[in-house]
């Protein structure tokens, strides 16, 4: 005989610790709420209705096969009622960990409020008027008349889903009749439908009477199974529908079912007795259908922010999924950003009658205005807009990062990453706009084209657009996994480098300034990889201290003038070197982020520093289209830190 406890010790929890442990990087507050949750609402729900359906012998536990009784209810029911929601959250989390959204995006988006504010009495939610035009949040445009306006996307209600539900209360409530032989009359119709099923209508019933409003509901609330939800709820439900039905500890050879291996038994007298496999019962189907709901929050210009970082940078997309899905999100929502801007300001092409530097700067300035204004204490959209809107060369996809990045990370990050990045910006519009031609450059007059002159000019650079990236993510990480102090008022001296240094160990002043080596660290990789390529427009970031002559730096600009072939390595070396000292002093700050974030900054420095060794294995030379790096590779070395 199997006992019920057995069937948790075999069959239950060795998927849980698997699970567990796939997921132990990651599993952080959010999901150990949802299991305690889902938990008590499993008890609560179901203990009355349990203690009914087991007084009625609805099922029955064969003597020996329980350890003991609350009430009517085996313990090992009330195990159960907690086994189960981990496992299918572990499941559910497993498989819905690459999305983003954790849910599909509704056809419709429904506006609920507007956001007036006045100057005197501050802001004010009223509803929307009646005739007003739909805002289009995509183009961050607000087509309505009004000051400004605040939307929020719901889902959309499922009424009419929600009726396939009500109609199984309604049969439920049928059966439930019909089985204690009820007789009914509402407005003289005699509800009592007389199939002939008597008590074996019973167990149906109330499982449809106890399932059906719970789904009903949420459905209506705007439930709905993502695929990726619909595969963990399958492979859950066939996981227990194997489980109740095959005892392959108890008897490898005959493969008796579980039910009737002795764990329990459902009783045939209260029962339809129609098996949908290896003789479970119908009603079974009904009870394991609870599946998972999660709570999710969404806005449809992440969706554009991942196709920016799928166009962009293979090692952040792979190192994405190292994180868990709160932080990710701002993660996203700032890298798009980042490349947004930064391809604005590099790929301008400047109006008529103005130069490129001029475009440029004016470029920045906007962004930088755009920046300010997203950090207002109520930023106005009927200025934020405007001032997107007069950036040069914006398209629908780059007015939705910003429209993202200005409603998402004020709340969550300080401005001075963002600023110092600006300043990176204003280092690269020193460089020459156009390539310059070799006539042109003359060995005395390089110093006046070059920004980057010694080691010191190198590092700031690299913290510039790199440090302030890296102490963006601090921020961002206990903003959105701790619950202490407000990280978004705390300060930080704007220029990070040379490090203020004398920050006590393992406080966030120390994690900050180390996780800003780890950032130029990474900024020293990616300068290595692309010297080459930035040779191509007359950038070069590899400091003029280091040439030996000046007609050495001339070689990097004018490699095919090169004579005898010109080698990368005595640059990309030394670069490589100071990345690897770099890495190694700040990895342990890493340690002391919050624990969910831990993995996935592990993943990312480790993702990309496979460009770095990629680099030493070609000792040292690079070409104009940089250095290819498997994504197998990428995901290998992602992988290795992120169980690390
Ligand atoms: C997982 C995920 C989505 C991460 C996004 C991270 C992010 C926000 C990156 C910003 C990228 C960006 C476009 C910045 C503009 C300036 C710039 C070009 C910086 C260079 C990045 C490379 O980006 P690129 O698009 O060129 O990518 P490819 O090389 O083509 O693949 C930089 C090299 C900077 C990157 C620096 C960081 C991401 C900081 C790393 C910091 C940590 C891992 C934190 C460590 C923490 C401690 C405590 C030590």
């Amino acid at each position: 005989m199997l006992r019920y406890i057995q069937i948790h010790l075999y069959f239950l929890l060795p998927p849980i610790v698997l699970l567990g442990f796939l997921y132990r990087p990651l599993f952080g507050r959010r999901d150990v709420l949802k299991i305690l949750w889902l938990s008590f609402m499993a008890t609560i729900y179901t203990t009355p209705w349990d203690n009914f359906i087991l007084s009625q012998m609805g099922w029955t536990y064969p003597p020996g096969s329980i350890i003991g009784r609350i009430w009517l209810i085996p313990i090992e029911e009330h195990l159960f009622f907690i086994l189960q929601p981990i496992l299918l959250i572990l499941l559910h989390e497993l498989f819905t960990h690459h999305r983003l959204l954790p849910f599909d995006l509704p056809n419709s988006l429904t506006i609920r409020t507007e956001a007036v504010i006045d100057p005197k009495e501050g802001r004010k939610d009223v509803d929307l008027k009646e005739g007003s035009e739909d805002v289009d949040l995509m183009g961050g445009r607000d087509k309505a008349v009004l000051k400004t306006e605040a939307t929020v996307q719901t889902l959309a209600r499922r009424p009419v889903a929600s009726l396939v539900w009500i109609l199984c209360m309604i049969v439920g409530a049928a059966l439930v009749i019909e089985a204690h032989g009820l007789e009914m009359k509402i407005w003289g119709l005699e509800l009592a439908l007389k199939l002939g099923l008597g008590m074996r209508a019973f167990y149906m019933g109330w499982i449809l009477l106890w399932i059906s409003p719970v789904i009903g509901w949420l459905t209506y609330l705007g439930a709905r199974v993502t695929k990726e939800g619909w595969w963990a709820w399958g492979i859950g439900s066939a996981w227990l529908v194997w489980v109740d039905t095959t005892g392959l500890g108890a008897d490898r050879v005959t493969r008796r079912i579980a039910i009737r291996n002795g764990a329990w038994r459902i009783s045939p007298e209260t029962s339809l007795g129609l098996h949908v496999w290896q003789s479970l019962p119908l009603e079974w189907v009904n009870r394991r259908a609870i599946g998972v709901q999660v709570d999710a929050y969404m806005l449809r210009g992440l969706i554009e922010a991942e196709k920016t970082l799928r166009k962009g940078s293979k090692s952040f997309e792979v190192a994405k999924l190292a994180f868990g899905r709160e932080m990710r999100i701002g993660l996203v929502a700032i890298y798009s950003w980042c490349r947004v801007t930064d391809n604005l300001i590099d790929d301008l092409v400047p109006a008529n009658g103005t130069t490129h530097t001029q475009a440029k700067r004016d470029t920045l300035d906007r962004i930088r205005t755009h920046l300010i204004a997203s950090y207002d204490k109520y930023p106005a959209q009927s200025y934020l807009d405007p001032t997107m809107d007069s950036i040069s060369d914006m398209t629908s996809s780059t007015k939705s990062a910003f429209h993202l990045f200005s409603n998402l990370i004020p709340r969550l990050v300080p401005i001075r990453p963002f600023l110092e990045l600006c300043q990176g910006y204003e280092t690269d519009m020193q460089f020459p706009s156009h390539p310059i031609k070799l006539g042109d450059l003359q060995e005395d007059n390089l110093v006046n084209h070059l920004p980057i002159k010694t080691t010191d000019d190198l590092l700031r650079y690299a913290d510039d657009v790199a440090g302030s990236i890296a102490s963006a993510i601090c921020f961002l990480a206990w903003s959105t996994l701790t619950t202490s102090s407000n990280p978004v008022h705390s300060h930080r001296p704007v220029r990070n480098y040379p490090s203020p240094g004398g920050a006590e160990r393992g406080n966030r002043a120390w994690i900050v300034d180390k996780s800003r080596e780890m950032g130029r660290a990474l900024q020293l990789v990616n300068i290595a990889r692309d010297i080459a390529k930035d040779a191509t427009i007359s950038r070069l970031y590899v400091p003029l201290a280091s040439f030996p002559s000046a007609s050495a730096v001339l070689d990097i600009l004018y490699p095919a003038s090169a004579k005898p072939v010109l080698s990368y390595k005595p640059y990309s070396i030394p670069l490589l070197d100071r990345a690897d000292t770099l890495r190694k002093e700040s990895e342990v700050a890493m340690e002391h982020l919050p624990r969910t974030a831990r993995g996935g900054a592990r993943a990312m420095a480790s993702s990309y520093f496979e460009i770095a060794e990629q680099i030493r294995r070609r000792h040292g030379e690079v070409d104009e289209q940089g250095v290819k790096v498997s994504s197998w590779r990428r995901a290998w070395a992602a992988a290795r830190a992120f169980w690390k």
